[in-house]
């Protein structure tokens, strides 16, 4: 059933994703910063799938440990002594909110999300692009948000760049076997905002998606070549408003939390 490589693992949307795809049968190997946890998802993972779990923790604003994760990603199945297995599906997850103002805020925090939503998701994409178009096949599944649609700060500037970066991969591998894939979720009930300390209490019921259902369509959308991936009929129609409304009326809302 081939391997998938998920990062940010631990938590939230990627723990959700490790949990269908071993349970779809696939290998998989999980990357985050927290080593503890990786390890007890891998245990549990194997007992409970019975498929392979590798642990590969990374910072992934770490250049080094980025490295590391990229070098996986090279693997091809073909090198003397190697026996792990070329990854199928890369699934760019890793993320977290600044949660501040810019002007104000931190300088180091805006870097750091920068190498880890943006940087992270170019060289990952390379090397995996670069490895699955020599083997014919893959798939490569980069998490964005509808807040790229907004005038949502940094956050959202970020979220821009990996949707229109995973639109222009898509055309790049058209004919080569191997899909890109750029999912927008709105608002999912996850570790996100408790970790970043925003309070979401204002957001009505109606707004939320939940884990299960959002990785679900988007795993369904990967395996039909689909390329920008909005789950939910309600951020569908969301996402169709933020598009076709005149950009001074998307930045008169402001802040999209
Ligand atoms: N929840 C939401 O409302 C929405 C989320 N998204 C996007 O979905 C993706 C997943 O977020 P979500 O599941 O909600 O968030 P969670 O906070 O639940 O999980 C985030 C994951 O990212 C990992 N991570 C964070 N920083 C790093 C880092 N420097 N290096 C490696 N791993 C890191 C964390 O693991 P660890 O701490 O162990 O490193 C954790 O596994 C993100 O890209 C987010 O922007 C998009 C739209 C809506
Ligand atoms: C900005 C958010 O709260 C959320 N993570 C999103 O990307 O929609």
């Amino acid at each position: 059933m081939g391997t998938a490589l998920v990062t940010g693992a631990t938590a939230g949307l990627g723990l959700e994703f490790v949990w269908q795809l071993a349970t779809a049968r696939h290998d998989v190997v999980v990357v985050a910063r927290d080593a503890d946890r990786l390890e007890q998802l891998a245990a549990q993972v194997r007992a409970a799938a019975g498929v392979r779990v590798e642990v590969l923790p990374a910072d992934l604003s770490v250049p080094a440990e980025l490295e590391r994760v990229a070098a996986r990603l090279a693997v091809t199945g073909e090198e003397a002594g190697d026996d792990r297995r070329p990854v199928g599906l890369l699934v760019n997850n890793a993320g977290f909110a600044t949660a501040q103002s810019f002007v104000r805020g931190e300088l180091a925090v805006e870097l750091s999300a920068l190498d880890v939503m943006v940087r992270a998701v170019l060289v990952l994409s390379h090397a995996a692009a670069g490895q699955m178009t020599s083997r014919g096949r893959g798939a490569i599944l980069n998490v964005a948000s509808v807040a790229a649609l907004t005038a949502g700060g940094t956050y959202a500037a970020a979220k821009a760049y990996v949707r229109s970066f995973t639109e222009g991969l898509a055309v790049e591998l058209r004919g080569t076997g191997v899909t890109a894939t750029v999912l927008c979720p709105g608002f999912v009930h996850t570790e996100f905002h408790d970790r970043a300390g925003v309070d979401m209490t204002s957001v009505p019921e109606i707004g939320w998606l939940d884990a299960p259902t959002v990785v679900a369509e988007a795993l369904a959308e990967v395996r039909r070549g689909v390329v920008i991936s909005t789950p939910s009929v309600r951020y569908k129609a969301a996402s169709a408003l933020l598009r076709l409304a005149p950009r001074f009326a998307v930045r008169a809302v402001g802040k999209y939390r």
